[in-house]
């Protein structure tokens, strides 16, 4: 429900969000307003947007306070208390999408997030490698649940912290598919606005069995511009789409090749294949990643490019990516919240 004063409405209806470019009038609820006082509420946290919307309300505000305040609200229902699940995943295996899940969890949690990241990827667990927690295991409280391990501002849990690269290489079908559901399900998620699953590669039994039984609220499909990639890709909607899990959006990764030395950019695996991608399923085009030793040297060494480098190239077009996935899911309808009904 949104009160507006007969002053303010019009001119909430005339100023845009910086970022999903809607009408602030369709997005801000106000708690209060006075002449002295507007208070507003977005459906997003607003301390990374700060200065963007005291800007745009300017106009509105005619002399006076602006208080901001925002939430991310639930748009399907929460594993325990982790909201917003979201798959990342990737019909072909090697695409880059366990580094495209770090590095977008860590810019989401730089827009003001509070972001987990569950690694499934059960034949290649790469997350404790990728935030350094290489040898750690989380802590159980009761024998029956785990702790996320808290690793560079992210709740992570990953298959890796529980058993040797060799022993998950051998699962097979329902048992991988079971452990998958397990680890998600036993892990005592902090309250969270987002949790990224990290796949695993493929459209088979495990990925469409977890997609499933997880309460997801869409899937971020990662692929390179070489037509095998975008191929598997499409594969990897169609897989979403039969489970009724929405697309939310595509990452093209290893865009185009920028040199270390120069900066020149080469389209070392064919241009414009992910524009073209989602022009023709109609989802966004979330981002494009370009390859560099950058990211591959940082992400591998424990220390992903976005909090080591945060004013790289590199990390700007992640931070682009997790603005654009951010507002992708703003305008989604978000679900209802419990209406408690008292019986007298
Ligand atoms: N944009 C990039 N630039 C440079 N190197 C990258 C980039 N993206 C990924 N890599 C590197 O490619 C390798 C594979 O990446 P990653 O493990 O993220 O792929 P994946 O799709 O998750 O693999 P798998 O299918 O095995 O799960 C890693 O060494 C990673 O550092």
């Amino acid at each position: 429900m949104r009160f507006f004063s007969k002053a303010t409405q019009p001119r909430l209806t005339e100023v845009l969000c910086p970022l999903t470019g809607l009408p602030l009038a369709d997005l801000a609820q106000t708690l209060e307003e006075s002449t002295a006082t507007l208070r507003l509420r977005l459906p997003y946290p607003v301390a990374a947007f700060a200065s963007e919307l005291e800007e745009a309300l300017k106009p509105v505000l005619a002399g006076r306070t602006l208080h901001l305040e925002g939430q991310l609200p639930a748009f399907a229902k929460s594993l325990g208390k982790a909201k917003n699940l979201i798959a990342v995943a990737s019909g072909k295996g090697g695409v880059g999408k366990s580094t495209t899940t770090i590095n977008l969890a860590l810019a989401l949690k730089a827009l003001g997030l509070k972001v987990g990241v569950l690694d499934a990827d059960l034949f290649g667990p790469s997350l404790p490698m990728m935030v350094g927690t290489r040898g750690q295991h989380p802590d159980s409280p009761d024998g029956k649940t785990m702790y996320p391990i808290e690793a560079l501002g992210l709740y992570t849990q990953s298959i890796g912290y529980l058993v040797d690269d060799s022993d998950a290489a051998v699962w097979r079908g329902p048992m991988a598919s079971t452990a998958l559901l397990q680890l998600a399900n036993e892990t005592q998620w902090p309250e969270l606005d987002l949790l990224l699953i990290d796949m695993p590669p493929g459209t088979g039994d495990i990925q469409l069995t977890v997609s499933q039984k997880l309460p997801l609220v869409g899937a971020v499909i990662v692929t390179t511009p070489q037509d095998l990639a975008l191929s598997d890709a499409i594969k990897g909607m169609a897989m979403f789409d039969k489970v009724g899990v929405a697309t939310l959006g595509l990452v093209e990764n290893m865009s185009y090749h920028q040199c270390s030395q120069c900066g020149h950019q080469e389209h070392l695996f064919g241009d414009g294949g992910g524009v073209r991608l989602a022009a023709e399923k109609q989802v966004p085009l979330l981002g494009a990643i370009p390859l560099t030793l950058a990211i591959r040297q940082q992400t591998d060494g424990g220390q992903p490019l976005v909090v080591n480098a945060p004013d790289s190239h590199e990390a700007h077009c992640y931070m682009a990516a997790a603005r654009k996935l951010l507002a992708t899911l703003v305008k989604r309808p978000a679900v209802p919240a419990a209406i408690e009904v008292k019986m007298v």
